[in-house]
């Protein structure tokens, strides 16, 4: 998967500028492009108000699952960044919207084990379906099947979806019992997001994928990911809003979710920043198994540092 040309740098004023005119919309990505964790990246706050000066539109659109939209309102807000619960799309979101949509799961009476935090099932909450595991603090004790709360009476017959995500408190009594619902009949297994790392400030960390990987290669069983480059999640915006597709620009840190999304989308154009997992040199390198950005930037905020 390529495209013909060779990535632009934004390194000087006139093509940042270029790079502003050409789009009227603009997906960011968030991990590795706004923020590193709790630390917001430079000039990020000021490019995004420069969008806003400008009469453009903006999306929030990220594969990290560990927080619900109304949960992320609150962390821009803590930036002083404002954003609506319209404009954010997770996938947990995307995923509860799957299991809603096509899995067809009936609310009051399917229920779904959640390996993840709690972006999945204040999600599943919202549209009336109930959870079980997820962030239960009874899955932080050892793993004993003879005692476990989640086994002493049977699996739960109810439960007819997993849906897995990024854990960061991962413990192997939440590996187990997914395992455990993953091996009934007729289950069915939706992972949020393929991401194999997740960037941290100073720190590549194992992202959702690695996990999620993990409990498909226990259950021999593959997972249908919801997350970028999921083409749904294009679509749930599609479909809230008017998107020129032509003028509109993903912003992302990765290339085979992020870039992906955009290419396969049939986006005008796709911006890679250098803050989250990639270097210059995979930007810069053709391959068959994610395209090649149409920008690239060493971060988000030169677009305003390079205009001011
Ligand atoms: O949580 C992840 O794996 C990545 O999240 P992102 O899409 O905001 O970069
Ligand atoms: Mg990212």
């Amino acid at each position: 998967m390529t495209t013909s040309t060779i990535p632009i740098k934004i390194s000087t004023k006139a093509i940042a500028q270029e790079f502003l005119d050409k789009y009227d919309t603009f997906l960011f990505d968030c991990d590795g492009v706004l923020w590193l964790g709790s630390h917001l990246l430079p000039s990020v706050k000021e490019t995004l108000n420069l969008l806003e000066e400008s009469g453009k539109k903006v999306m929030f659109v990220t594969n990290n699952s560990t927080k619900s939209r109304a949960a992320y309102t609150k962390k821009f807000a803590s930036f002083g960044i404002k954003a609506t619960q319209e404009q954010i799309f997770t996938s947990g979101y995307a995923a509860a919207v799957y299991v809603r949509d096509f899995l067809q799961l009936t609310p009051g009476k399917d229920k779904v084990w959640v390996f993840g935090e709690t972006g999945i099932s204040e999600e599943l909450k919202l549209m009336g379906i109930d959870s079980l595991g997820g962030a239960d603090p009874r899955l932080l004790e050892s793993f004993d099947p003879e005692t476990s709360p989640f086994l002493k009476d049977g699996l739960d017959p109810a439960v007819t979806c997993v849906i897995a995500g990024l854990d960061t408190k991962i413990s192997y009594h939440k590996l187990a019992m997914t395992l455990k619902y993953l091996q009934q009949d007729g289950v069915k297994f939706v992972g949020t997001n393929v991401d194999s790392t997740f960037p941290q400030k100073g720190h590549i960390l194992p992202g959702a994928g690695s996990m999620v990987e993990s409990i498909a290669f226990a259950a021999g069983k593959k997972p249908v990911y919801c997350g970028k480059p999921n083409q749904n999640m294009l679509n749930s915006i599609a479909s809230v809003m008017d998107l020129d597709r032509s003028r509109t620009c993903m912003v992302g840190d990765r290339l085979n979710t992020d870039m992906r999304f955009g290419t396969e989308g049939n986006l005008g154009g796709t911006l890679l920043v250098l803050t989250g997992i990639e270097t210059e040199e995979r930007a810069l390198q053709k391959s068959d198994e994610y395209p090649t950005p149409k920008y690239y930037a060493e971060k988000l905020g030169d677009v305003y540092e390079l205009t001011h």
